[in-house]
Formats: structure tokens, sequence, C-alpha cells
């Protein structure tokens, strides 16, 4: 199995409309990638490189920066929004059952006028409205792949950018480390699925894994100028398994790379009070709202040591 890659030029963030002709591909290209492989790259999505680099180097050097003053931007150290902030190294268990994640990132969450602006912040700021856009086109053409109203996946994503939202841009930094110096079972990000409706994965190095329907690992390229987007667990149950949302993880790096790793992550929630049935009618999982799901989730996370 491998990830595919598909062109995204008709719904470019550049470009109005798009033919209903050339959608047509495009949405049962995006089908097959969903329900097959739960990943699929776009290229040509209107997300140039450039951008993504600018929001690499202002991370890195917030992470730089001495433990003490990351300090004052813990998580949970926001009202407006408890998932907004730095997260320490260790603080985090993708997979519940290993040692915290040999990783630090920084959640952009709320753009609040209180929130204090630093330098990270304000380039987020512009790469958030970004992502958010295109999610929007994605949630569309993925709405028409099955053949549903356009508009179903929109209709319940209307507040990303405020905090009657989740959707989260975090950003994460790998520091180098040696494997040997590493607990028992420690990696980079332990294995996991994402929690919400989508996700865009934008990758600086390789390491990231994702596990095939035979279940096994395998290793996602990184593809400069392509963003990477995949399936959460609540768009599966929304799609009542229709679209698949699938485990992946980042292991240590091999003995002797010395490297760092980053990459952004949008991660695209529902709207806080938006319930989220089944869109087939199948009644297959209980209504859940975004919000309730959410917290449900992080608790898991974040859980007991
Ligand atoms: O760093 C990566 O490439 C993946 C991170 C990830 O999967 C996550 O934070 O959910
Ligand atoms: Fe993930």
């Amino acid at each position: 199995m491998i990830i595919p890659v598909v062109d995204f030029s008709v719904c470019n963030l550049s470009k109005k409309d798009a033919d209903d002709e050339e959608l047509q591909s495009l949405s049962e290209e995006l089908k097959t990638a969903f329900s097959q492989v739960g990943f699929v790259f776009l290229k040509n999505s209107g997300i140039l490189q450039e951008e993504v680099e600018r929001v690499m180097e202002s991370s890195k050097k917030f992470f730089l920066q001495p433990e003490e003053l990351k300090k004052r931007f813990k998580r949970k150290s926001f009202p407006n929004n408890p998932n907004h902030g730095w997260v320490s190294m260790e603080a985090e268990r993708l997979n519940p059952s290993q040692p915290g994640d040999l990783k630090e990132a920084f959640n952009v969450a709320s753009f609040h006028p209180d929130i204090v602006m630093s330098h990270l912040i304000f380039h987020s700021a512009s790469f958030f409205q970004r992502c958010k856009d295109l999610s929007l086109r994605v949630l569309k053409v993925m709405a028409q792949s099955l053949s549903l109203n356009p508009d179903v996946f929109l209709n319940a994503h209307r507040f990303i950018g405020t905090d009657e939202n989740g959707t989260t841009l975090r950003t994460l930094y790998y520091p180098p480390l040696r494997s040997d110096t590493a607990k028992e079972g420690q990696v980079r990000c332990g294995e996991h699925s994402d929690y919400g409706s989508i996700t865009l994965l934008f990758q600086g190095s390789e390491g990231l894994q994702v596990c095939t329907r035979a279940g096994e690992f395998i290793s996602a390229p990184c593809i400069p100028g392509t963003v990477l987007v995949n399936v959460a667990d609540l768009m599966q149950r929304w799609t009542s398994d229709q679209l698949i949302s699938v485990r992946h993880r980042v292991l240590l790096p091999p003995v002797g790379d010395s490297s760092t790793r980053q990459s952004l992550a949008y991660f695209v929630q529902p709207d806080n009070e938006a319930l989220i049935t089944c869109c087939d009618g199948s009644n297959k999982y209980p209504p859940v709202t975004g919000g309730d799901y959410l917290v449900q989730r992080f608790s898991e996370s974040y859980g007991k040591k």
C-alpha cells in the first residue's frame, strides 16, 4: 500500500469555482484514498512550501528558548481556551500504554485579543486561516464524494478559529536525542489516530509511519509542497466507517541520527455544539457533540501517569 498523491488544482485556494466534471474525478480519487488508506497527499492545494517554512522557522525559535520562558505559555494557562499553549517534553502520551512522547508542541487554538501575541502566534495566525480555507474545500469535496449534501460537513464547521470550535494548529518539535537514552517503549509520537474530522499535516522531514489495513506500518514520504490529509476518528464515525481513520506514529530516529524533526498538524474539529450523527441514517454510533467528544479524547492522552 502506498499513500496516493492527488492533484487538488481544481479546488486550489486561488480559484473560485471548480468545474463539475473535474470535481467528479477529484472526488472519486479522494473517496478511494479515504476509504482504503485513510491518508492522501494533495498537490497544488494553494498552500506554498514557503508558508510552511515560515511557520516552522518561527516555531523553532520559540522551542529553542529556555524552559523558564516557555513555561509562561503553558497549555491550560489560557482561560479562553484550555488547549492553547505550550506542551513540554514527555507531557503527552498519544499511546496511553507507553511513556510520555519525546516531543514538544505549541497548540495555536485561540486568537483572543488578550492572548499574548508572540512572534510565533503572529505567523501562525495567517497560516491557521489558510489551513481553514483549505480544510473547508476538502470537506466539501468529501461530502460530494459520498453523494451527500455538499454542505453537510461544512454546516458543522462554522466556527473554526473561535472559542466555539476546537480546531487547532499544532506546531511540533522533536529535539535531537540519543535513542539509547530513551525509556523502554518510548517514542517521538505514540501510535494513535486523530480525534476530529480531518487533519492536515506538513512534515519538515520523514519520520511519520502509517498503519495499513493489513496492520503493518509503512513510512510516509516527505513530499515538499504537498499537504498530507487524513481522516480522523469523528469523521469515520460520522460516515459509519465508510471513510477510515488509521493509526500512525513517529518512532525514534535511527541510531546515530541526531537531527531535529518538525511538523505542523492542523486538527480540524467540528463545532463544539454540532451534533454528529451518522450521515447514512444508520445510527451505527450514537450522536455526540463535537465538544463532548474532544474533551473525552483529551482526557485519555493527558491522563494519569
Ligand atoms: O509529527 C508528525 O508527523 C505527526 C504528529 C501527529 O500525528 C499528531 O500530532 O497527531
Ligand atoms: Fe496524529
